[in-house]
Protein backbone atom coordinates (compact mmCIF):
# COMPACT_ATOMS: atom_id res chain seq x y z
CA UNK A 1 0.00 0.00 0.00
CA UNK A 2 1.05 3.12 -0.92
CA UNK A 3 0.28 6.33 1.89
CA UNK A 4 -0.74 9.48 0.22
CA UNK A 5 1.01 12.62 1.72
CA UNK A 6 -2.04 15.11 2.00
CA UNK A 7 0.31 18.24 1.41
CA UNK A 8 -3.06 20.43 1.37
CA UNK A 9 -4.25 19.42 4.37
CA UNK A 10 -0.66 19.88 6.55
CA UNK A 11 -0.85 23.18 4.91
CA UNK A 12 -3.95 24.53 6.18
CA UNK A 13 -2.92 23.03 9.73
CA UNK A 14 0.41 25.88 9.51
CA UNK A 15 -1.93 28.29 7.91
CA UNK A 16 -4.04 28.41 11.24
CA UNK A 17 -0.59 27.97 13.47
CA UNK A 18 0.76 31.31 11.51
CA UNK A 19 -2.85 32.53 11.81
CA UNK A 20 -3.31 32.58 15.46
CA UNK A 21 0.61 33.94 15.74
CA UNK A 22 -0.23 36.30 13.27
CA UNK A 23 -3.13 37.67 15.69
CA UNK A 24 -0.61 37.75 18.42
CA UNK A 25 1.99 39.78 16.29
CA UNK A 26 -1.36 42.51 15.89
CA UNK A 27 -1.89 42.43 19.47
CA UNK A 28 1.77 43.12 20.63
CA UNK A 29 2.21 45.73 18.02
CA UNK A 30 -0.54 47.09 16.71
CA UNK A 31 -0.06 46.42 12.82
CA UNK A 32 -0.41 43.25 11.14
CA UNK A 33 2.84 42.14 9.69
CA UNK A 34 2.51 42.43 5.63
CA UNK A 35 3.72 40.51 2.71
CA UNK A 36 4.45 42.46 -0.62
CA UNK A 37 4.00 40.73 -4.20
CA UNK A 38 5.52 42.31 -7.16
CA UNK A 39 4.41 40.92 -10.57
CA UNK A 40 5.44 41.73 -13.40
CA UNK A 41 3.32 41.34 -17.12
CA UNK A 42 -0.06 39.17 -17.76
CA UNK A 43 1.04 35.76 -17.43
CA UNK A 44 -2.58 33.84 -16.49
CA UNK A 45 -0.55 30.94 -13.92
CA UNK A 46 1.11 33.50 -12.20
CA UNK A 47 -1.64 35.83 -11.85
CA UNK A 48 -3.85 32.71 -10.90
CA UNK A 49 -0.96 32.22 -7.94
CA UNK A 50 -0.99 35.69 -6.74
CA UNK A 51 -4.25 36.14 -6.33
CA UNK A 52 -4.20 33.15 -4.42
CA UNK A 53 -1.17 34.17 -2.10
CA UNK A 54 -3.23 37.46 -1.38
CA UNK A 55 -6.34 35.26 -0.69
CA UNK A 56 -4.40 33.46 1.56
CA UNK A 57 -2.28 36.21 3.46
CA UNK A 58 -5.47 38.05 4.51
CA UNK A 59 -6.91 34.88 5.48
CA UNK A 60 -4.18 34.77 7.95
CA UNK A 61 -4.80 38.29 9.25
CA UNK A 62 -1.63 39.58 7.51
CA UNK A 63 -1.68 42.42 5.22
CA UNK A 64 -1.08 41.79 1.24
CA UNK A 65 0.21 44.81 -0.91
CA UNK A 66 0.26 43.89 -4.71
CA UNK A 67 1.99 45.17 -7.33
CA UNK A 68 1.38 44.66 -10.47
CA UNK A 69 3.40 46.09 -13.33
CA UNK A 70 3.48 46.09 -16.88
CA UNK A 71 5.09 43.72 -19.08
CA UNK A 72 7.78 46.96 -20.30
CA UNK A 73 8.47 48.10 -16.88
CA UNK A 74 12.14 48.88 -17.05
CA UNK A 75 14.35 47.26 -14.97
CA UNK A 76 15.39 50.82 -13.08
CA UNK A 77 11.88 50.82 -12.42
CA UNK A 78 11.32 47.25 -11.26
CA UNK A 79 14.49 48.52 -8.53
CA UNK A 80 12.94 51.27 -7.53
CA UNK A 81 9.92 49.43 -6.42
CA UNK A 82 11.95 47.09 -4.45
CA UNK A 83 13.60 49.87 -2.82
CA UNK A 84 10.54 51.73 -1.63
CA UNK A 85 9.25 48.34 -0.11
CA UNK A 86 12.60 47.97 1.78
CA UNK A 87 12.13 51.08 3.27
CA UNK A 88 8.55 50.69 3.77
CA UNK A 89 7.88 49.57 7.89
CA UNK A 90 4.30 48.26 7.04
CA UNK A 91 6.28 45.69 4.32
CA UNK A 92 7.75 42.73 6.56
CA UNK A 93 8.27 40.22 3.26
CA UNK A 94 8.98 41.22 -0.78
CA UNK A 95 8.42 38.24 -3.29
CA UNK A 96 9.25 39.18 -6.85
CA UNK A 97 7.30 36.73 -8.84
CA UNK A 98 9.78 35.04 -11.19
CA UNK A 99 10.46 34.33 -13.87
CA UNK A 100 10.79 38.09 -15.00
CA UNK A 101 10.07 39.55 -18.50
CA UNK A 102 14.01 38.51 -20.29
CA UNK A 103 14.83 42.19 -20.37
CA UNK A 104 15.42 42.50 -16.96
CA UNK A 105 18.25 41.08 -14.56
CA UNK A 106 16.40 38.66 -12.00
CA UNK A 107 20.08 38.42 -10.19
CA UNK A 108 20.16 41.91 -9.59
CA UNK A 109 16.17 42.28 -8.64
CA UNK A 110 16.56 39.98 -6.07
CA UNK A 111 20.41 41.62 -5.00
CA UNK A 112 17.98 44.40 -4.31
CA UNK A 113 16.07 43.34 -1.74
CA UNK A 114 16.72 43.66 1.65
CA UNK A 115 17.89 39.91 2.87
CA UNK A 116 15.89 40.37 6.24
CA UNK A 117 12.52 40.61 3.72
CA UNK A 118 13.46 38.46 1.41
CA UNK A 119 11.00 36.02 2.33
CA UNK A 120 11.33 33.63 -0.75
CA UNK A 121 15.28 32.83 0.35
CA UNK A 122 16.62 33.33 -2.77
CA UNK A 123 18.95 36.72 -1.73
CA UNK A 124 22.66 35.30 -1.93
CA UNK A 125 22.69 36.40 1.71
CA UNK A 126 20.16 33.86 2.81
CA UNK A 127 21.49 31.24 0.21
CA UNK A 128 25.24 31.79 2.31
CA UNK A 129 23.27 31.33 5.85
CA UNK A 130 21.62 28.09 4.64
CA UNK A 131 25.07 26.85 3.35
CA UNK A 132 26.54 27.93 6.72
CA UNK A 133 24.15 26.94 9.00
CA UNK A 134 22.94 30.56 10.62
CA UNK A 135 19.74 31.46 11.09
CA UNK A 136 18.14 32.91 7.40
CA UNK A 137 15.05 32.78 4.97
CA UNK A 138 15.11 29.07 3.73
CA UNK A 139 13.18 28.94 0.21
CA UNK A 140 9.41 28.08 0.57
CA UNK A 141 9.59 25.21 -1.49
CA UNK A 142 11.98 22.90 -0.24
CA UNK A 143 10.90 23.68 3.47
CA UNK A 144 7.98 22.78 2.81
CA UNK A 145 9.05 19.28 1.55
CA UNK A 146 11.12 19.05 4.69
CA UNK A 147 8.02 19.88 6.82
CA UNK A 148 6.29 16.45 5.11
CA UNK A 149 9.18 14.45 5.31
CA UNK A 150 9.62 15.20 8.98
CA UNK A 151 5.83 14.23 9.58
CA UNK A 152 6.05 11.18 7.79
CA UNK A 153 9.13 9.62 8.65
CA UNK A 154 10.18 11.51 11.79
CA UNK A 155 13.86 11.79 12.14
CA UNK A 156 15.68 11.87 8.84
CA UNK A 157 18.53 11.28 10.16
CA UNK A 158 21.26 8.53 7.97
CA UNK A 159 18.89 8.35 5.11
CA UNK A 160 19.74 7.92 1.80
CA UNK A 161 18.01 10.69 0.08
CA UNK A 162 18.26 11.28 -4.03
CA UNK A 163 17.34 15.22 -5.01
CA UNK A 164 17.12 15.26 -8.42
CA UNK A 165 17.28 18.69 -10.01
CA UNK A 166 20.12 21.22 -9.36
CA UNK A 167 18.09 24.80 -9.01
CA UNK A 168 18.84 27.58 -7.00
CA UNK A 169 15.37 27.74 -5.77
CA UNK A 170 14.42 24.20 -5.30
CA UNK A 171 17.29 21.58 -5.90
CA UNK A 172 20.25 23.61 -4.17
CA UNK A 173 18.60 24.58 -1.04
CA UNK A 174 17.21 21.15 -0.63
CA UNK A 175 19.94 19.45 -0.40
CA UNK A 176 21.53 21.70 2.15
CA UNK A 177 17.97 21.22 4.70
CA UNK A 178 18.49 16.98 3.71
CA UNK A 179 22.29 17.50 5.00
CA UNK A 180 21.46 19.49 7.95
CA UNK A 181 19.20 17.02 9.06
CA UNK A 182 22.26 14.24 8.47
CA UNK A 183 20.77 12.93 5.23
CA UNK A 184 23.22 11.19 2.54
CA UNK A 185 22.86 13.14 -0.21
CA UNK A 186 23.25 12.60 -3.64
CA UNK A 187 21.97 15.86 -6.31
CA UNK A 188 20.86 14.14 -9.45
CA UNK A 189 20.00 16.25 -12.77
CA UNK A 190 19.56 16.04 -16.69
CA UNK A 191 23.58 14.56 -17.36
CA UNK A 192 23.44 12.21 -14.45
CA UNK A 193 24.28 8.63 -15.73
CA UNK A 194 22.15 5.78 -14.84
CA UNK A 195 19.63 8.26 -13.10
CA UNK A 196 16.91 5.10 -12.51
CA UNK A 197 19.50 3.54 -10.99
CA UNK A 198 20.55 6.32 -8.74
CA UNK A 199 17.08 7.12 -7.69
CA UNK A 200 16.90 3.06 -6.85
CA UNK A 201 19.16 3.81 -4.02
CA UNK A 202 17.22 6.11 -2.18
CA UNK A 203 14.96 6.04 0.71
CA UNK A 204 13.65 9.66 -0.20
CA UNK A 205 13.03 11.04 -3.37
CA UNK A 206 12.58 14.90 -4.12
CA UNK A 207 12.18 15.19 -8.03
CA UNK A 208 12.43 18.99 -8.98
CA UNK A 209 13.45 18.47 -13.18
CA UNK A 210 10.72 20.16 -14.06
CA UNK A 211 9.79 16.94 -16.92
CA UNK A 212 5.94 15.95 -16.66
CA UNK A 213 5.86 12.41 -15.22
CA UNK A 214 9.66 11.66 -16.01
CA UNK A 215 10.24 9.51 -12.61
CA UNK A 216 9.10 6.04 -13.15
CA UNK A 217 7.96 3.67 -10.24
CA UNK A 218 9.85 0.56 -11.31
CA UNK A 219 13.23 3.46 -10.20
CA UNK A 220 11.71 3.70 -6.77
CA UNK A 221 13.37 1.35 -3.94
CA UNK A 222 9.89 -0.40 -2.27
CA UNK A 223 8.69 1.50 0.43
CA UNK A 224 10.50 4.68 0.02
CA UNK A 225 9.07 8.19 0.22
CA UNK A 226 8.60 10.42 -2.67
CA UNK A 227 7.90 14.10 -3.00
CA UNK A 228 6.79 15.58 -6.29
CA UNK A 229 7.46 19.12 -6.61
CA UNK A 230 6.70 18.95 -10.00
CA UNK A 231 4.04 21.60 -11.38
CA UNK A 232 3.28 20.47 -15.18
CA UNK A 233 0.72 21.72 -17.21
CA UNK A 234 0.21 19.16 -19.75
CA UNK A 235 -2.48 18.73 -22.71
CA UNK A 236 -5.89 16.15 -21.38
CA UNK A 237 -5.86 13.32 -24.16
CA UNK A 238 -7.86 13.80 -26.91
CA UNK A 239 -11.40 12.97 -26.88
CA UNK A 240 -15.03 15.29 -27.30
CA UNK A 241 -14.41 18.26 -25.50
CA UNK A 242 -11.23 18.07 -24.40
CA UNK A 243 -9.64 20.19 -26.77
CA UNK A 244 -7.02 22.38 -25.60
CA UNK A 245 -7.92 21.52 -21.87
CA UNK A 246 -5.07 20.99 -19.47
CA UNK A 247 -4.46 19.10 -16.65
CA UNK A 248 -1.70 19.49 -13.85
CA UNK A 249 1.16 16.37 -13.10
CA UNK A 250 4.15 16.48 -11.33
CA UNK A 251 7.61 15.32 -12.25
CA UNK A 252 6.58 11.91 -10.86
CA UNK A 253 4.55 8.73 -12.91
CA UNK A 254 2.31 8.87 -9.83
CA UNK A 255 0.62 5.62 -11.52
CA UNK A 256 3.32 3.79 -11.77
CA UNK A 257 4.51 4.49 -8.19
CA UNK A 258 1.19 3.12 -6.64
CA UNK A 259 2.33 -0.09 -4.73
CA UNK A 260 5.63 0.46 -4.94
CA UNK A 261 6.39 3.61 -2.76
CA UNK A 262 5.94 3.87 0.85
CA UNK A 263 4.36 7.23 0.54
CA UNK A 264 4.07 10.31 -2.50
CA UNK A 265 3.14 13.26 -2.79
CA UNK A 266 0.03 14.10 -5.41
CA UNK A 267 0.20 17.15 -7.85
CA UNK A 268 -1.96 18.51 -7.07
CA UNK A 269 -2.70 18.81 -3.38
CA UNK A 270 0.90 18.14 -2.28
CA UNK A 271 3.51 20.56 -1.96
CA UNK A 272 1.91 23.16 -4.12
CA UNK A 273 0.23 24.12 -0.81
CA UNK A 274 3.19 23.84 0.98
CA UNK A 275 4.85 26.51 -0.68
CA UNK A 276 2.66 29.17 -0.17
CA UNK A 277 1.47 28.48 3.66
CA UNK A 278 5.51 28.31 3.90
CA UNK A 279 5.42 31.87 2.41
CA UNK A 280 2.92 33.09 5.08
CA UNK A 281 5.18 31.48 7.93
CA UNK A 282 8.29 33.01 6.66
CA UNK A 283 6.74 36.17 6.47
CA UNK A 284 5.49 36.32 9.96
CA UNK A 285 9.31 35.66 11.20
CA UNK A 286 10.29 38.04 9.25
CA UNK A 287 7.87 40.44 10.81
CA UNK A 288 8.75 39.13 13.99
CA UNK A 289 12.64 39.79 13.66
CA UNK A 290 12.45 43.01 11.95
CA UNK A 291 9.80 44.07 14.91
CA UNK A 292 12.84 42.87 17.35
CA UNK A 293 10.31 40.22 19.22
CA UNK A 294 11.38 37.29 19.87
CA UNK A 295 9.52 33.99 18.21
CA UNK A 296 10.75 30.64 18.99
CA UNK A 297 12.63 28.76 16.51
CA UNK A 298 10.49 25.94 16.31
CA UNK A 299 7.01 28.22 16.93
CA UNK A 300 5.70 27.08 13.41
N1 LIG B 1 9.43 34.58 -6.35
C1 LIG B 1 8.70 33.47 -6.54
N2 LIG B 1 8.42 32.67 -5.50
C2 LIG B 1 7.65 31.54 -5.66
O1 LIG B 1 7.40 30.80 -4.68
C3 LIG B 1 7.16 31.24 -6.97
C4 LIG B 1 7.50 32.10 -8.02
N3 LIG B 1 8.28 33.20 -7.78
N4 LIG B 1 7.08 31.86 -9.28
C5 LIG B 1 6.19 30.76 -9.58
C6 LIG B 1 6.39 29.61 -8.63
C7 LIG B 1 5.26 28.61 -8.62
N5 LIG B 1 4.74 28.62 -7.27
C8 LIG B 1 3.63 27.86 -6.87
C9 LIG B 1 3.10 27.92 -5.60
C10 LIG B 1 1.96 27.21 -5.26
C11 LIG B 1 1.32 26.39 -6.17
C12 LIG B 1 0.08 25.65 -5.78
O2 LIG B 1 -0.51 25.91 -4.76
N6 LIG B 1 -0.35 24.68 -6.61
C13 LIG B 1 -1.57 23.91 -6.40
C14 LIG B 1 -2.40 23.83 -7.67
C15 LIG B 1 -2.74 25.14 -8.29
C16 LIG B 1 -3.42 24.95 -9.64
O3 LIG B 1 -4.40 24.21 -9.70
O4 LIG B 1 -2.91 25.54 -10.62
C17 LIG B 1 -1.24 22.49 -6.00
O5 LIG B 1 -0.14 22.01 -6.35
O6 LIG B 1 -2.08 21.84 -5.39
C18 LIG B 1 1.84 26.30 -7.43
C19 LIG B 1 2.99 27.01 -7.77
C20 LIG B 1 5.44 29.51 -6.53
N7 LIG B 1 6.39 30.12 -7.24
Amino acid sequence: MTDLIDGKAFAEGLRSRVGELAAAFTAQTGRKAGLAVVLVGEDPASQVYVRNKGKQTVACGMASFEHKLPAETSEADLLAVVEALNADPLVDGILVQLPLPAHIDEQKVIATINPDKDVDGFHVVNAGRLAVGLPGFVPCTPLGCVMLLKDRLGSLSGLDAVVIGRSNIVGKPMAQLLIAESCTVTVAHSRTKNLAEVVRRADIVVAAVGRAEMVKGDWIKPGATVIDVGINRVPVPASAGSEGKTRLVGDVDFASCQGIAGAITPVPGGVGPMTIAVLLRNTLVAAHRNSGLALAPDAI
